[in-house]
């Protein structure tokens, strides 16, 4: 699995810490840091969340991990992009179901809401996740897809 990473001034602290748990995780092949690179660069959340959403529906990466403040700005972000369902989660069921229910590729998190050790074990249980095609769960997530199309 290729992962993208992406945070803005304040995620950024939060999204290295994700990265490098990424880097140990034997299940990643691949993970890409599209920035910011420090807490000094103070490009606004869309821009980064758009582009690692972008790297998602291109078929460069196969997830995202987005941190910013809350959470919220990355996701309304990412979603923005066609092709790309993206959830903040905060906890381990919604992240959970954020694949098994909604096919997500993106999962957001709030630097600012969910210290780094919970963060961690969520964004490991969330990779280990797999979406079932033939559950009854893929037709709901056509007709996203549908409209998306429309
Ligand atoms: O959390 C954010 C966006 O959802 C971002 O990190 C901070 O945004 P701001 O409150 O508009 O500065």
């Amino acid at each position: 699995m290729r992962i993208a990473v992406a945070a803005d001034s304040a995620g950024v602290a939060l999204k290295d810490e994700l990265r490098e748990l990424l880097r140990t995780d034997t299940r990643i092949t691949e993970v890409s840091d599209l920035g910011v690179p420090d807490a000094a660069d103070d490009r606004a959340y869309p821009l980064l969340g758009i582009a690692a959403a972008e790297e998602v529906a291109a078929g460069r990466a196969d997830r995202a991990v987005l941190v910013c403040g809350t959470g919220i700005g990355m996701c309304i972000s990412a979603n923005k992009v066609a092709g790309v369902r993206a959830t903040v989660a905060h906890d381990s069921y919604s992240a959970e179901r954020s694949i098994k229910s909604n096919d997500c590729q993106v999962l957001t998190m709030g630097a600012r809401v969910i210290g780094p050790e919970l963060a961690k074990r969520i964004v490991a249980e969330w990779i280990g996740h797999a979406f079932d095609p033939a559950s009854a769960s893929a037709a709901k997530v056509a007709r996203i897809s549908e409209y998306e199309r429309t």
